[in-house]
């Protein structure tokens, strides 16, 4: 009889679980064009509504005349600050504790900021009327840099903040300072630098770039005058969330509120924050009692939306003649435009950026940020990176870079000294972390034998060679990174966002016939979560992934989460999911028990069934508990097969991994060639080999275009410069190279399944990674730093700079 069984290896490949790389279930309605966006959206009556921008990075608005534009046939309304006034909602509430205009109040900070909203029955005569609203500016100056702004002469940008010696993240020291946020010992530091062999110095600035989402940002609200129900369609990362804030500033009760994330065409943190077009549109659908629809137009998106980074890391590492490092020390200069809306937990006014002690065991480290206020728009996080461990990350690995120049030591050596052993995890970094596991050495020493480092060090010897003797005009440089990431916010007792603490949640039911529906806290922007966490609940519940739907995204079904950002998704509703299906699982080992009329330890779980101890031959699949639980009479238990976890991490997952790029400089253009990319991935258990191998190309990709080559840039005057993709760099598969990816596993000691996250880590340790074969190309002629991006243009002024012109 055994025979009849399939062997559980067979059993197991059926349920495509964990580790198998199946197709992404949502690509069936990707391909064919028939995924729903927001723009798909279309309802009766709906109309439309867009904004009056400012032309001016700084400057007072005198008047609003509306009357022009009113006349427009098709205009129903336009909305100004003086309209939302009496309604309180002029200003907003920032995720990082400021307050942020909805429309211009008094004056405007930035170049594209939001003045009016024109409602009106279709799109063209909303253009049409856009350009008939006559707004008098009066320009004020205008500062667009970080240094200049703590200047005491400085011109004042938040005249609403006058006076105020306190903000949401301590004392304000300067009308344009935000907050001063310290972490580590600064004096123990301090005199470790004083007192060492040997002091790498440098100013590293990680320019301003935009996530730049293909699907701009985007909404519908409409108000149901009759039920007193709003429902709110958008492009948001985080969908409770936005109904909780949307009921706390409209003062709507919660349970009317619905949003709906439909399918987001790219998110990449864009798309967490809250932009006055949601809550213009709220206000116009109850103004006009009719659905609104607003989307962005790509120029909106990079001009105004949520930028990434503008930090500039003054940083300091000291180290032993013999290359231990002894001390990190770092002062960040943040911009963050015209209104701190960083989307941080509430602690962490910028975010982990005290990871920066990285991949290695420095004793003893300090790191302080500076917030300032400029004349640029607001937002300042995400890209792949919710929390500025990109920042962090391409900190310390230039700065590491820098010191092996100082000791005259190859970047590798140095990188395996300093280590964090495999034995020191749980590791306590000096900035207060706790890496929760690692393996470094392995992964490190997997990636050198994979790339042939040795080799590639001596071709690039001999290339040199060449290259002084004039038979070449290209240099070549190998960049190395090894980084480490912090992904899975909570844990709840120090991470929230607006006080909504940062567990995540799965629902599942189990219907009769023993297929699924799992519903979940976080929304997918195309990483396809509704192909893994089927994944992780066919291993934990013997159910086939193909029989079980996920969804994500709709408030009125889904349990309360905080939604999908800074690869919170793995760590946190992953867990959740696997400890539903693990409740599942329970009641369902006490239906066997009962069905096979033996104690409930009598039974154990064997992939698809559970079967009784010592006698395989004697099981029921899952299939058949599911239909008992609704069709037998149980004693002591409750009809039905659901369950519900809500979990609070007990800490953060820790992925790493070793990067190493090949690139060809030619010094008199200015062309890098990325010829080879390797890239090494821990991130613990893998759910789905393919998905993972997608997530890192694409972060790759991100991380080649910021490094070489886009920025979102100012002018003097404010203007912004790269408004449009003719000027802001999207690598295509023309400037896109080959990725050769590899993986070690480590798993999350504390996650259930013990993974990771990965969606963010290529863009980690892909900026560096890019960033340090440029540098180590002009090493030789002395080049220790230079600014990203790197640009053809740029990199040709390195060359003239350094000689090579002739
Ligand atoms: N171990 C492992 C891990 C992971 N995984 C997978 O992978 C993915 C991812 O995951 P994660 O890492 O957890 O993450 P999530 O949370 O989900 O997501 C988020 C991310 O994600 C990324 N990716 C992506 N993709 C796409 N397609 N799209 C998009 O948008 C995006 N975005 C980006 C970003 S930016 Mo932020 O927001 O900045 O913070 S953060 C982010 C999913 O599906 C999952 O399941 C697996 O498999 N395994
Ligand atoms: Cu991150």
């Amino acid at each position: 009889m055994n025979e009849m069984i399939p062997p559980a290896g067979d059993r197991a490949a059926a349920l495509k679980g964990l580790g198998s790389s199946r197709k992404r279930v949502e690509d069936v309605r990707f391909t064919q064009g028939k995924g729903a966006y927001v723009d798909d959206i279309k309802l009766k009556d709906m109309v439309f509504g867009d904004f009056v921008r400012s032309p001016y990075a700084h400057a007072r608005v005198v008047s609003v005349n509306k009357e022009a534009a009113l006349a427009v046939p098709g205009v129903i309304a336009v909305l100004t600050a003086e309209d939302l006034a009496p309604l309180g909602l002029h200003w907003m509430p920032t995720l990082a504790g400021d307050r942020q205009m909805v429309l211009a109040d008094g004056k405007v900070l930035y170049q594209g900021q939001e003045v009016a909203f024109v409602v009106a029955e279709n799109r063209y005569a909303c253009a049409d009327a856009i350009e008939l609203v006559e707004v008098d500016y009066e320009a004020l100056p205008v500062v667009t840099d970080p240094f200049k702004a703590l200047e005491p002469d400085a011109p004042v940008l938040r005249e609403d903040l006058a006076g105020k010696t306190e903000g949401a993240h301590g004392p304000r020291r300067h009308h344009n300072h935000i907050f001063l946020w310290e972490q580590g010992d600064r004096a123990a530091t301090e005199a470790v630098i004083d007192g060492a062999d040997v002091v790498a110095e440098e100013r590293i600035h990680y320019h301003r770039t935009h996530p730049c989402p293909l699907e701009t940002c985007g909404c519908v609200a409409s108000m149901d005058k009759i039920t007193g129900k709003l429902t709110l369609w958008g492009t948001f990362q985080a969908p409770h969330a936005v109904r909780t804030v949307a009921s706390l500033i409209s003062g709507i009760a919660e349970h009317n509120i619905r949003v709906i994330s439909p399918d987001i065409g790219g998110g990449f943190g864009n798309k967490v924050g809250v932009y006055p077009g949601y809550v213009c549109s709220i206000v116009a659908s109850i103004v006009t009692g009719r659905p609104v629809k607003w989307v962005e137009d790509r120029m909106d998106n990079l001009m105004t939306t949520a930028f990434a980074r503008d930090y500039w890391m003054d940083g300091r590492i000291a180290a032993t003649k013999d290359g231990r490092i002894t001390g990190l020390w770092c002062h960040v200069t943040a911009d963050h435009g015209g209104f701190d809306a960083c989307a941080d937990p509430t602690k962490f006014p910028a975010g982990f950026f005290n990871i920066c002690t990285g991949s290695y065991d420095i004793p003893v480290a300090y790191v302080g940020v500076d917030g300032v206020y400029t004349n640029k728009a607001p937002g300042g996080v995400a890209y792949r990176c919710s929390f500025r461990v990109t920042e962090a990350a391409y900190f310390i690995e230039r700065m590491v870079d820098i010191l092996a120049i100082k000791l005259g030591m190859d970047p590798v050596e140095l990188r395996l000294k300093n280590f964090i052993r495999k034995d020191q995890f749980p590791y306590h970094s000096a900035l207060g972390w706790e890496y929760d596991s690692g393996d470094y050495h392995t992964a490190m020493e997997q990636a050198l034998a994979a790339v042939d480092y040795k080799g590639l060090r001596a071709e690039q010897a001999e290339r040199l060679e060449a290259f002084k003797r004039g038979e070449s005009r290209s240099l070549m440089g190998v960049g190395v990174a090894f980084f480490t990431e912090i992904v899975g916010a909570g844990p709840v007792k120090n991470c929230d966002i607006l006080g909504l603490g940062m567990f995540d949640s799965c629902e599942i039911r189990i219907h009769p016939t023993g297929s699924a529906i799992a519903r979940l806290g976080t929304i997918s922007q195309g990483q396809g979560h509704a192909t893994t966490f089927a994944q992780i609940l066919a291993s934990e519940i013997g159910i086939p992934a193909d029989d079980i739907t996920v969804e994500e995204g709709d408030t009125d079904t889904a349990p309360y989460g905080l939604g999908t950002y800074g690869s919170r998704s793995t760590p946190v509703a992953g867990a959740a999911t696997a400890m539903a299906g693990r409740k599942i699982r329970a009641k369902a080992q006490m239906i066997a028990a009962y069905l096979l009329e033996v104690h409930d330890d009598d039974v154990e779980f064997d992939v698809d069934r559970f079967q009784i101890k010592g006698a395989p031959e004697r099981f029921k699949t899952m299939k058949e508990i599911a239909f008992a639980a609704y069709n037998q009479a149980i004693p002591g238990l409750e009809p039905g097969l659901e369950a519900v976890s809500y979990y609070d991490p007990p800490n953060m997952t820790y992925p790493f991994g070793a990067y190493i790029c090949v690139m060809d400089v030619d010094v008199d253009t200015g062309v890098c060639d990325v010829r080879r990319v390797y890239a090494l991935d821990d991130c613990g258990t893998r759910i789905n080999p393919m998905i993972i191998e997608g997530q890192v190309h694409g972060g790759l990709t991100e991380a080649l275009a910021i490094a070489m080559g886009q920025e979102i840039a100012y002018d003097e005057d404010g203007n912004v410069t790269t408004g449009t993709l003719m000027d802001f760099f999207i690598p295509t598969a023309v400037e896109t190279p080959h990725y050769e990816t590899d993986h070690t596993v480590t798993p999350s000691p504390h996650h259930p399944i013990g993974a990771k996250g990965v969606g963010e880590s290529p863009n980690v340790g892909g900026v560096p990674m890019f960033s340090n074969a440029v540098m180590d190309a002009f090493k030789p002629f002395g080049l220790t730093h230079a600014h990203m991006p790197h640009d053809h243009w740029r990199v040709w002024r390195i060359a003239n700079g350094l000689g090579l012109h002739g």
